[in-house]
C-alpha cells in the first residue's frame, strides 16, 4: 500500500467535517450521499469515488486496515468513523450525526 493513500485518507478525515469513501456505481453510496445532501445541505462532504481515482484500490486497502471495513461507503464525521450506509442511516435516525455536526456548526 502506498504511503500517499494513507496520507490522503488521514488528511481527508482531518480536514473535512464529512469524508465519504464511495464508488460511483454503488447504490448504498448513493443513499449515503443523498442523506447528507438532503439533511445537511449546507455541508460539503469530501467524496472520493474509489472506482474512478487512480489511488482507489490503495485507499480501500488502507481503509480496511484502519477501520476493519471492506465495503463502501466508508464514512467519517468530525473525524469519527461512522461505518457504512446502514450505520450512517442509523446514526442519522438516532440523532448522532446531527449532534456531531452541531459541535462545529
Ligand atoms: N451494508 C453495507 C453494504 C455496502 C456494500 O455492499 N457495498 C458494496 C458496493 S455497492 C461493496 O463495497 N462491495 C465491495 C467492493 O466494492 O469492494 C452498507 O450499508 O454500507
Amino acid at each position: 500500500m502506498s504511503v500517499s493513500a494513507k496520507e490522503l485518507v488521514e488528511a481527508a478525515i482531518a480536514e473535512n467535517q464529512v469524508a465519504i469513501f464511495s464508488k460511483s456505481y454503488c447504490p448504498f453510496c448513493k443513499k449515503t450521499k443523498t442523506l447528507f445532501a438532503e439533511k445537511f445541505p449546507d455541508l460539503e462532504p469530501k467524496i472520493f469515488e474509489l472506482d474512478i481515482i487512480p489511488e482507489g484500490a490503495d485507499i480501500q486497502a488502507y481503509l480496511l486496515e484502519k477501520t476493519k471495513q471492506r465495503t463502501v461507503p466508508n464514512v467519517f464525521v468530525e473525524k469519527e468513523h461512522i461505518g457504512g450506509n446502514d450505520d450512517t442511516q442509523a446514526a442519522f435516525r438516532d440523532g448522532k450525526l446531527t449532534k456531531l455536526l452541531a459541535l462545529t456548526a
